[in-house]
């Protein structure tokens, strides 16, 4: 017997706002119990920037998490804890390597009930993290939306938050749309899945155009020196200061280290479940498709061990636990394949894969502009900068430099090739003909013609040594034609 299509409501997910939650995050505790952590959210900014955020969060008593009722309160106190949590280990001139029990011990009960790890995850700060301006207007509208916390204050933070908010709101509904296609493709019924397909296909036009603004009012130089240390994990970040991780202080004197990734959108579940459901499979970095890969051999959803799949343990649990659901049903693929006469059919999931792969692309130029330019230029500066002069701050910014001996294989995998390869796989599924040369045709002229990145840098010289780029979940290598498997 086939196993049941999933149904939204059982994973408090919401047809009309996807992973965003069905309840709108609250913009403040209604316990006044909790009134000590909305007053250091209210002011982490100047908190932060006036050096005064851990003594304040030192002397903060534990809170127990009695006062909170509703599973939107979780989500407020988690979110909140993030944010504190994150401004006390990266908020100061070299990150803390502890957590004191005021965050720690509230914030690892809360993230236990949520299924979350006790970080500033995606879900932390844009699912649960945005409040409409208007109630009678969509959340699908960046005019529309304005974040509740942020690390800087600044139009830049708020932007990249609200771009990705934006992205689940207007993707929200492809969700029943694919379930109802599962659903068809079951009875055979072809004309109702290429339906469903089609609308799949414009809505992911809508997700590019959304993607493709953050470049009006996220500064690249501000997300990366600003912004993204904030982010940063506690695993791998040794160059960044955390050699060991972070100890979550619970006053039993029995506390190790813990390491976590930083929070990044590839914990976005959306983008996961539009793989699923098209059978877009993603294999550990640099592992190609062969004969003998195990993909070919009907495992299409091997579980085997990537960057892609570790993310699914950043999401919240009951969004991982639906992604795994719908594996077990996902259909689409093999409806397609085994109706090789249908020429709307193919056509229509072929546009989605093309849609996608034309998402990723533009993504790939994002990171280029974000993390890659910004990171060549630091180190063009460190290099010349005496040692005096770079000796006193440590911290995610200033991190991007060469690998020593000791940290191989910590941050081994190439941050261009991963991201490639995984946009090449959404190619990989198409039926036409003509849409993988397509696609190919694409691939080959990204990067030029398009505003953002500019003019290739010729005068640049090549690198070539092993230098270690951190992302915002994972630490990567810079070298562009290196692959292997995936570490972090
Ligand atoms: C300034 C904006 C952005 C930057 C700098 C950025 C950077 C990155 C980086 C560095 C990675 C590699 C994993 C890591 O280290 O975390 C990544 C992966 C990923 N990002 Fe972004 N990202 C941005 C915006 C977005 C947005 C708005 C989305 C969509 C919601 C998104 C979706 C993804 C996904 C799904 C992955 C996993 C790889 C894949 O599935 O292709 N990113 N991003």
């Amino acid at each position: 017997m086939l196993p049941p299509i999933p149904a939204l409501a059982d994973y408090g997910l919401s047809p009309t706002h996807g992973f965003l939650p069905a309840v709108l995050p609250l913009t403040r505790l209604p316990d006044p119990y909790y009134n000590k952590w909305e007053a250091i959210a209210a002011n982490l900014q100047a908190l932060i920037l006036s050096r005064r955020l851990r003594g304040v969060i030192d002397r903060l008593p534990v809170l127990s998490t009695i006062g909170l009722e509703h599973d939107a309160e979780w989500r407020r106190a988690y979110s909140l804890l993030g944010f504190m949590a994150h401004g006390y280990i990266w908020g100061g001139d070299s990150p803390s390597d502890r957590l004191p029990a005021s965050i720690s011990v509230p914030l690892l009960q809360i993230s236990e009930r949520l299924q979350v790890p006790p970080v500033a995850t995606y879900a932390a700060v844009c699912l649960w993290n945005f409040k409409p301006l208007f109630m009678d207007e969509d959340i699908d509208n960046l005019d529309n939306l304005a974040t509740l916390n942020t690390f800087t204050g600044s139009l830049d933070e708020s932007w990249f938050y609200l771009i990705s908010v934006a992205i689940e709101a207007r993707g929200g509904p492809i969700m029943s749309l694919m379930l109802t296609a599962i659903a068809a493709a079951r009875h055979g019924d072809a004309a109702a899945v290429t339906r469903c397909l089609r609308a799949f296909a414009e809505r992911l036009t809508d997700l590019t155009t959304i993607l493709q603004k953050m470049h009006e009012s996220c500064d690249p130089t501000i997300f990366y020196n600003r912004i993204r240390p904030f982010l940063a994990g506690s695993k791998n970040m040794a160059e960044a200061g955390l050699p060991r991780g972070v100890v979550y202080e619970d006053g039993s004197g029995t506390e190790t280290y813990r390491q976590y990734s930083g929070g990044s959108n590839a914990q976005s579940s959306l983008i996961q479940f539009f793989d699923i459901v098209l059978g877009i499979e993603h294999r550990p970095t640099g592992e190609s498709r062969g004969p003998s890969s195990d993909s070919d051999k009907g495992g299409r959803s091997s579980n085997r061990h990537n960057f892609i799949m570790e993310m699914r343990r950043y999401m919240p649990g009951q969004h991982a636990q639906f992604l795994n659901d719908v594996s077990t049903v996902a259909n689409i693929r093999e409806f397609v394949e085994e109706n090789p006469r249908d020429s709307q059919l193919r056509l229509a999931y072929d546009a989605c894969l093309a849609m996608l792969s034309a998402f990723r692309d533009k993504h790939i130029g994002i990171v280029t502009r974000y993390i890659i330019n910004p990171s060549k230029q630091v180190r063009a500066r460190s290099r010349s900068r005496s040692p005096e002069a770079t000796r006193h701050r440590v911290n995610l910014a200033v991190a991007s430099r060469k690998n020593q001996q000791n940290q191989k294989g910590t941050g081994g995998t190439a941050l261009i090739p991963f991201l490639k390869q995984a946009r090449d796989e959404t190619g990989e599924p198409a039926v036409e003909e003509w849409t993988r040369r397509f696609m190919k045709r694409q691939i080959k002229t990204e990067g030029k013609g398009d505003f953002f990145l500019g003019k290739p840098d010729h005068g640049a010289p090549l690198e070539t040594e092993d230098v270690e780029v951190k992302g915002l979940a994972g630490s990567w290598t810079m070298d562009e034609d290196v692959g292997g498997i995936c570490q972090y």
